[in-house]
């Protein structure tokens, strides 16, 4: 789509209808539902160290491919797209997502001034993404924090939570990185759940930029713990998903004109972004090495008729693996990327929203967050309904016994001269050693 406010650069959204596939660069196998964010822009080249006229421009075009591009410039345009499109694509996702009891997270990021508190929590006339997720929930606890400054701050104390010290960020073995003393609600109906949010938005830090007047100087995450009772094999169970609902605070060029406060701010958003986007291409590197190492070992085992992939040969890197390692991930080098642990790259169905400005003077910032979310396209999550322990437990000792049973059965169809080698060799003694084996 053509801009005329912006000489030199602009942006085009190329969508991919239903039902036509086409492979865009960034996606894996083609998209039947996939859009295109294509970024035009005419260089003058420098030659001799000056630039030349510009009879000699000449236009460079960058096509980036995502699941959706969204334009929301003015509503008057044919394609311009509502809060209420982008929650029907995005919110949804989250809210299947959760019901079918994986943990989700959203999360938005960009150039400060963006839109990214726009689409994540949106106005008093236009509801955004997190309100509108809330109203098609019911009865579950949540929590609002912030992370400014390195420090985390719980959004819904209230004045209380001014005197009291930052809170300490710890990991539990199995639960992974939570914040200790981090306020729980109780939210049973959506009056109640707005009321919270707008109170932790209200907590939330800003100050005016350049480019913005009210900028949001943390990033801020609004958990849910959606807990729903179901039914599994006959036997009462719960299902637990983690909702991770984000708005990041925005990437800004530091500018030495700043006062010392809004410096520091700005050196630690700039920080805990950059972690973040160590975090993502070390993660989708790792995803990279790991499909191409399962399709190079089911190539093999194709040639050897074995079936076994094996991650191996890409983990140790050594005796021929071609030295090629994991990259580690720096998760603890910000107190964003511990908690954000489980969402990137973890046990998660996690969205990505990326925020670009059309403006001419943004190309660079515009240009480092599509780079940015394209690398965050590659990670490939392993996310797994959480289901009950207790019920996984039964589950599996009913497996169990239903193999036995089949195991005995077929000694009786079939008594075998193996029997007498087995103790006194009767039946109930193989069953017997098989269940204590199972305890
Ligand atoms: N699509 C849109 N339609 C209408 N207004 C918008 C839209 N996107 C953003 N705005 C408005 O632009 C201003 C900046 O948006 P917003 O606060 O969401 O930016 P941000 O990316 O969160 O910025 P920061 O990172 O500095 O906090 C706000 O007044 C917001 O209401």
């Amino acid at each position: 789509m053509y801009n005329p406010l912006c000489k030199g650069f602009y942006i085009e959204l190329k969508n991919v209808l239903p039902g036509t596939k086409r492979v865009l660069p960034g996606t894996k196998n083609g998209s039947s539902n996939g859009s295109c964010m294509v970024l035009h822009s005419t260089f003058f080249p420098r030659l001799d160290g000056r630039y030349d006229g510009p009879g000699e421009s000449r236009e460079k075009v960058l096509e980036f491919g995502f699941d959706y591009c969204y334009w929301s410039v003015s509503p008057e345009e044919p394609h311009y797209a509502s809060q209420e499109e982008v929650f029907q694509d995005l919110g949804v996702m989250v809210l299947a997502g959760a019901s079918e009891g994986y943990n989700v997270c959203l999360f938005a990021y960009g150039q400060t001034g963006t839109g990214k508190t726009y689409t994540m929590m949106g106005t008093l006339d236009s509801m955004g993404l997190t309100p509108r997720i809330l109203y098609y929930l019911l009865f579950f606890t949540c929590s609002f924090l912030e992370i400014y400054n390195e420090r985390v701050r719980d959004l819904l104390r209230g004045r209380e939570q001014k005197k009291k010290p930052s809170l300490r960020v710890r990991e539990h073995p199995e639960k992974g990185p939570y914040v200790q003393d981090l306020s729980q609600h109780v939210v049973s109906d959506y009056k109640q759940a707005v009321d919270l949010l707008e109170e932790g938005i209200a907590n939330r830090i800003t100050a005016a930029t350049h480019i913005h007047d009210a900028s949001s100087r943390s990033h801020a995450i609004f958990t849910i713990q959606y807990t729903q009772a179901i039914l599994e094999d006959n036997l009462p169970s719960e299902i637990v998903s983690k909702i991770n609902l984000v708005d990041l605070a925005g990437s800004e060029r530091a500018d030495p004109h700043y006062c010392r406060d809004r410096l520091t701010e700005g050196s630690n958003i700039n920080k805990s972004l950059v972690t973040l986007g160590i975090v993502i291409s070390a993660l989708a590197q790792n995803s990279q090495m790991s499909s191409s190492c399962q399709s190079i070992n089911s190539v093999a085992s194709e040639g050897e008729g074995s079936s076994v992939a094996s991650h191996t040969s890409c983990l140790s890197g050594g005796g021929g693996g071609g030295g090629r390692r994991h990259c580690f991930i720096p998760y603890r080098d910000s107190v964003l990327t511990w908690l954000l642990k489980d969402s990137l790259g973890g046990n998660a169905k996690t969205i990505m929203i990326a925020t670009v400005s059309p403006s001419s003077s943004s190309y660079n910032e515009t240009l480092s967050t599509l780079r940015y979310a394209a690398h965050a396209r590659n990670i490939v999550n392993k996310p797994r309904v959480n289901e009950d322990a207790s019920v996984r437990l039964i589950r599996e000792l009913r497996e169990e016994i239903d193999r036995l049973k089949s195991t005995l059965l077929s000694f009786q169809m079939n008594p075998g001269p193996s029997l007498s080698d087995q103790g006194d060799g009767s039946l109930s003694d193989i069953v017997l050693q098989n269940e204590l084996k199972v305890e």
